[in-house]
């Protein structure tokens, strides 16, 4: 079962239904709503007859289609290029022989035929199918990752003149970068609040290029509002990887915004998701603590009345019913349990084929070897426990602080804010609250240096003032 994921039984199902269904419609790929390894996938391809695509493939597929910026199509690539080594299969071909892909083709590739070595030939003379393969994606990710380094040092300079030269006032101009799991509203909630136009669809990662739009606050303060890659459950870590020069942004903003999709079923889950990813990424706690909360789509809740504010003691979260949007997101509960040991479904499979190579589910070590490493990834993998995490209230005049326990919305926390980004509603409160958390840090600093020095009053002379 290993080594086709799914048992015999659902497996010969499955292969009824396509012959059945691509004589009436004609189907062109099987998509599996999980992680296969290279040897599930080649084995599935093999049985059912059509290419099988799991959910890290889909994913990069998507990417790829809605890459636009240069930046976005490197790193869309380079995730493409690690699936494409991780599933670097030797099968066996019909008469027997050793191959790759479905036909076998392509496997010698040099005059002294497979396995005769061939070290040391610039020409590659003498080199497998397999050393072709990996020599030509080593030399594709080496060229890769130096253009995607120059990215990274661009975005760096970018930042940097960002802050040197400030509004026009000569203050530096704050980032506030808006993330949330895909299809929340992001791009839509940062045009609306922007006035200006950006790619929004109800489709999954419409946006993968970060864009930045210049948001006047009420208070008449500048900030750059970026709208980032949305993120998703159980999202490859390959993945984050791959777009960590875009999600840098996130990691160098001075405050984020997280976009929920309040009508979503699975809101929780989608919470967890994202927090999990930003911790990956290498988000400060206190960053995550200071983050703001915003429940978009509140119109597509069933408690919406009106004013965007739910009335929160009748209706709990939102239901399946109202959430035509969300209903086509790969949810956390449409995945299937999955085994990655590849090694161990060669050992158990043996008779379809054989692992050559296996990346599967790990590309870190790719990423943070030998000098690539300090100009690469900093990520040290470690994830925030978001379920329990709790913000305390510690002043009840607070308003923006939220507590993360149980209340009416039973599990469901509350928002900083709710908001609509299709009619408007909440959106000039939301502004509101960027002011006010932006705001503090300046006022605190300069009361500090305002403040003019007295010595500390003890215990006793306080005691003796009072006598
Ligand atoms: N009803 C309703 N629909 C909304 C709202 N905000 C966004 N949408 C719709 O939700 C869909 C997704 O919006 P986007 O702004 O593209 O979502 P996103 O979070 O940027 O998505 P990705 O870029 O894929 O991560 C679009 O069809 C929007 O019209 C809202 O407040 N109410
Ligand atoms: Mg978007």
């Amino acid at each position: 079962m290993t080594d086709t994921f799914f048992g015999r039984g659902t497996v010969d199902t499955v292969k009824c239904h396509v012959n059945s269904l691509d004589t009436q419609e004609g189907i062109d790929a099987i998509f599996v709503n999980a992680i296969l390894t290279g040897i599930q996938q080649r084995n599935l391809e093999q049985a059912w007859g059509k290419p099988v695509l799991d959910r890290v493939g889909l994913i990069i597929e998507i990417f790829n289609a809605h890459a636009q910026t240069k930046e976005a199509k490197l790193q869309a690539e380079f995730a493409a290029l690690m699936y494409k080594k991780s599933r670097l299969v030797r099968v066996r071909g019909p008469g027997g022989r050793y191959g790759f892909g479905v036909g076998g083709e392509a496997e010698v590739v040099s005059a002294r035929g497979r396995g005769s070595g061939g070290r040391g030939f610039i020409s590659g003379a003498g080199e497998t199918e397999l050393q072709l393969q990996r020599r030509r994606i080593l030399e594709r990710k080496n060229q890769l990752l130096s253009e995607i380094k120059e990215v990274r040092r661009t975005r760096e300079l970018q930042r940097a003149a960002r802050k040197r030269h400030g509004g026009s006032d000569g203050q530096e101009i704050p980032t506030v970068a808006v993330v949330g799991y895909t299809n929340a509203g992001k791009s839509t909630l940062v045009s609306a609040v922007s006035e200006s136009f950006l790619y929004c669809n109800d489709r999954l990662f419409a946006t993968v290029d970060p864009k930045l739009r210049s948001v006047i606050l009420p208070s008449g303060r500048k900030v750059l509002l970026s709208d980032t890659v949305g993120f998703i459950s159980e999202l490859p870590i390959q993945l984050v990887e791959a777009f960590h020069a875009t999600l840098e942004e996130v990691v160098e903003a001075d405050l984020l915004v997280h976009v929920l999709d309040s009508s979503a079923p699975n809101l929780n889950e989608q919470r967890e998701a994202v927090l999990q990813v930003l911790g990956q990424i290498g988000v400060s706690e206190q960053k995550l603590q200071n983050m703001i909360e915003v429940w978009n789509k509140i119109d597509l809740r069933e408690d919406f009345v009106g004013d965007g504010y739910c009335n929160e003691d009748e209706v709990p979260s939102g239901s399946e019913e109202n959430n035509d949007v969300a209903s086509n997101k790969l949810c956390e509960e449409d995945l299937l349990d999955y085994d990655d040991n590849e090694d161990e479904d060669f050992e158990q499979s043996g008779k379809l084929g054989e692992v050559i190579d296996d990346q599967q589910g790990n590309y870190s070590d790719e990423l943070v070897s030998g000098d690539e490493q300090d100009s690469w990834i900093d990520y040290n993998g470690s994830l925030v426990g978001c379920g329990s995490a709790e913000v305390q209230q510690n002043d009840p005049s607070n308003k923006w602080e939220v507590v993360r326990s149980e209340n009416q919305f039973g599990s469901e926390s509350a928002p900083h804010v709710k908001t609509s980004a299709l009619t408007g509603v909440g959106l000039q409160e939301l502004l509101e609250l960027l002011d006010e958390k932006l705001k503090p840090q300046k006022t605190i600093e300069k009361d500090i240096f305002d403040r003019k020095w007295r010595p500390p009053r003890t215990e006793d002379t306080r005691i003796a003032v009072e006598q």
